[in-house]
């Protein structure tokens, strides 16, 4: 009885501490959960902070501009975040980048993540032996090529593509294809931005499983 005399002194000081760390775990948990299912008003922000620029770089292409959310740090901060927490569990080796704005989620996302970066790049740019394939924009064709020893000697290395955008596929299609001719495992390819007006998405989902952040 007398070892328990300390809960009657202290009752009320050990119910005010029991309801601090209560609260204490209920914010942990919202500011987790905030950061792997982004909100509806967080998708708003981040749609916001990028900027459409019409007839660029030809009349009739609406082109969206997204030097505006990586030059606001709250905006990158939270896609960065909300990628890390959803890719951590994936165990990915590599995350491979579109060029040219592949690069900077690709990169920013392999440092977040601790792992490799691969660059896919346009015809011409890497020194090394490279793997080649041709693809149709939605204004103009192009050719990406990727180092053939990107993923190291051992096969079935855990591969994430990502780009900033998909609009017709033609470019993450022929990245893709590059990918799997290299024997690696191409788990998904994430996209900050989908073009729901074609059918890009779908079609790459024939190869590969799609995330996009974003709808337009
Ligand atoms: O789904 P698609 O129709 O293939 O289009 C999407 C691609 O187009 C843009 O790159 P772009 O070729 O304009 O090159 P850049 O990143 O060097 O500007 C964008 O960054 C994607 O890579
Ligand atoms: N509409 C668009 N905006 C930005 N980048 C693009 N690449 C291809 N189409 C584009």
């Amino acid at each position: 009885m007398y070892k328990y005399n300390f809960l009657l002194i202290y009752h009320r000081e050990i119910i005010i501490i029991w309801l601090e760390y209560a609260t204490f775990l209920n914010v942990v948990e919202v500011i987790l959960n905030k950061i792997k299912f982004l909100e509806d008003k967080d998708r708003e922000f981040l749609l916001n902070s990028i900027r459409t620029v019409e007839d660029f770089p030809k009349p009739g292409i609406s082109f969206k501009d997204i030097t505006t959310l990586l030059n606001n740090k709250d905006a990158f901060e939270l896609l960065m975040s909300h990628l890390e927490e959803k890719y951590k569990s994936y165990n990915l080796d590599y995350v491979a980048g579109i060029d040219a704005r592949g690069f900077i989620f690709g990169a920013a996302l392999a440092t977040r993540l601790k792992i490799g970066f691969v660059p896919v790049r346009k015809k011409g740019k890497l020194p090394s032996t490279t793997v080649c394939e041709k693809y149709e924009l939605e204004y103009g064709f192009d050719e990406v090529e990727i180092h053939l020893d990107a993923f190291s000697t051992t096969q079935n290395k855990r591969v994430l593509l990502i780009d900033d955008l998909v609009v017709s596929g033609g470019t993450a299609f022929a990245a893709a294809n590059l990918i799997k001719k290299l024997e690696a495992n191409l788990v998904e390819a994430c996209f900050i931005i989908n073009f729901t007006i074609l059918p890009g998405k779908s079609k790459l989902e024939q190869l590969v499983p799609v995330y996009s952040v974003l709808e337009i």
